[in-house]
């Protein structure tokens, strides 16, 4: 599986996530989610120089110009809730993308102890299409692979790309074990050491769906 770590190449997406992360700068939500917008935005460049094109000639005013267009079929899947802005910064990118869209839900057994249930599904087929399965917080990689197993039963892509903002090094690994290697990219914006017994990324953020929408009851 290839991995692209865009902390490795210090870039506009580290001052992004130094904003993210920042608790005197995250507690402003609309910045919150325009940073998790911004870095989908720049990612989905990255991923869109792995794609397929095809030449068209197109007319300018003033003569034919053989121009390259996307022959990559994209379909972008996204997590509840704290995905909404970081799909919509690769929407804005990837405008000829498909959607799909997975809840994933934390039913705890005990305080520190819960199964991952997947609640709803809304997708396109997705037979020999590119995923693009985004999720800013990568914590265990459970949740994403439950919702890639959903996904399935809408057909087989031909490639995924799975996209998170921070992932611990234990999803990292969790990924590697359990998405096809040779059909799968992980990009990161960064991988952070540890998760803590409530399965939050250390250092990481917090609750990035909190932070972009507010605490829930
Ligand atoms: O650290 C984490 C892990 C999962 N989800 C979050 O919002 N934060």
């Amino acid at each position: 599986m290839k991995i692209v770590n865009f902390a490795e190449y210090p870039s506009v997406i580290s001052q992004y996530m130094m904003e993210l992360r920042n608790v005197n700068i995250q507690s402003d939500m609309l910045r919150f989610r325009r940073n998790l917008e911004r870095i989908g935005e720049i990612m989905a460049f990255e991923i869109s120089r792995t794609l397929r094109y095809r030449k068209e000639t197109v007319d300018t005013p003033l003569a034919p110009c053989k121009c390259d267009v996307i022959d990559t079929q994209v379909v972008l899947a996204t997590i509840f809730r704290a995905g909404i802005p970081f799909h919509q910064g690769f929407l804005n990118i990837l405008d000829t993308a498909e959607n799909a869209f997975v809840s994933a839900y934390r039913k705890y057994r005990e305080k520190e102890n819960f199964d991952v249930f997947i609640e709803y599904l809304a997708s396109p087929r997705l037979d020999g299409k590119t995923l693009i399965l985004v999720d800013p917080m990568l914590a265990t990689g459970k949740s994403m692979e439950l919702s890639y197993h959903a996904l399935l039963t809408k057909g087989t892509p031909a490639h995924v790309h799975i996209a998170s903002v921070i992932a611990s090094q234990d999803a990292v690994d969790y990924v590697k074990e359990h998405f096809p290697a040779e059909h799968t990219t992980l990009w990161v914006g960064a991988i952070d050491p540890e998760i803590n017994p409530h399965s939050y990324i250390v250092p990481g953020l917090g609750d990035a769906g909190d932070l972009a929408y507010g605490t829930k009851d």
